[in-house]
């Protein structure tokens, strides 16, 4: 992966496969991955192609040079330029990953991840910082607010007083501040976070494919239920048991068990 300086002409956003797993770089680092149209689009490109892919079942994202993402292209906006790609406005990668992508995905935070990039760590399922990364929301200092998932999401992931304080004033936290909240599962040594995320994402991948999306979306679909939520959501976790229970994968999980053999998924 090319954390270096690329060539003006360098595609905004790389993608490599690692057996399994999806590495998405946002590769504008002169910009520190500030989301402009064109790096939305081929982020969204990018997912939309791993998505579509039956042999990757783990995405892992992360940024090029010193920066994870630095948010919305603030010199795109002042100029009136586009920050999203078309059809991208709505939800943007925030939505995208929590909401659209199926696989489980995991933030390597390499650096600054403000405003939109504090959102896309928020929208991941897992989250590697290293340890001089920082997290914030800006944005009302920028006249905005975090829009991309942030004020949604940031009070469901670490206590509200703490979520208030980092939208209401921008206060950075620091990854091992950020990982004592919740909002950051390891912390990795300066330089490493994506080697430590990779790692991480290869543990995630010896699931089964379908078993890992229902966990996710069930996971995440506990959020949305309001204090009655047991009967709708037992309904739906059946529904989403049978047609797991009823794959070849969960056949193929207990053959593997009883004959004392690793699984080999067919992610159906
Ligand atoms: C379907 C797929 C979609 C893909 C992704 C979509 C995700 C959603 C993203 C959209 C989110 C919109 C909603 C969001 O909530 C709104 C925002 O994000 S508002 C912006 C918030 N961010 C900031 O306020 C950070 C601004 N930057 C800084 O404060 C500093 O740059 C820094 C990060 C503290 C680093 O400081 P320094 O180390 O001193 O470095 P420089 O400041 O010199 O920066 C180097 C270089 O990068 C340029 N740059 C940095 N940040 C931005 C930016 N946000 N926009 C544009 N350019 C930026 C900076 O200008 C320098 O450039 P140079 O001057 O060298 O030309």
């Amino acid at each position: 992966m090319t954390h270096g300086n690329p060539k003006a002409d360098e595609p905004a956003a790389l993608l490599e496969r690692r057996g399994a797993v999806a590495l998405i770089t946002l590769n504008r680092p002169r910009a520190l991955n500030a989301v402009n149209a064109a790096l939305s689009a081929a982020v969204g490109e990018a997912l939309e192609e791993v998505a579509a892919d039956p042999e990757l079942h783990v995405i892992v994202v992360t940024g090029a040079g010193r920066a994870f993402c630095a948010g919305m292209d603030l010199k795109a906006a002042a100029a009136d330029e586009p920050v999203m790609a078309p059809g991208h406005e709505d939800w943007g990668f925030a939505g995208l990953v929590n909401h659209y992508i199926a696989k489980p995905v995991i933030a390597a935070v390499n650096g600054f991840a403000l405003g939109g990039g504090t959102e896309i760590a928020l929208a991941c399922d897992l989250v590697v910082a290293d340890e001089n990364a920082q997290f914030g929301l800006p944005e009302v200092r920028r006249g905005l607010f975090a829009a991309a998932g942030g004020v949604l999401r940031l009070p469901r992931q670490l206590p509200k007083k703490i979520a208030l304080e980092m939208a209401l004033t921008g206060r950075p936290l620091d990854a091992a501040e950020a990982a004592r909240w919740g909002l950051v599962n390891r912390v990795a040594p300066a330089g490493t976070s994506v080697e430590a995320a990779l790692e991480l994402a290869e543990t995630v991948a010896e699931g089964a494919p379908l078993a890992l999306q229902a966990t996710k979306r069930l996971i995440h679909r506990s959020d949305a239920f309001g204090s009655d939520w047991e009967p709708a959501m037992w309904d739906e976790n059946e529904r989403e048991w049978q047609a797991v229970f009823a794959s070849e994968d969960a056949r193929e999980g207990a053959l593997a068990f009883a004959e004392k053999r690793a699984p080999a998924w067919r992610g159906r």
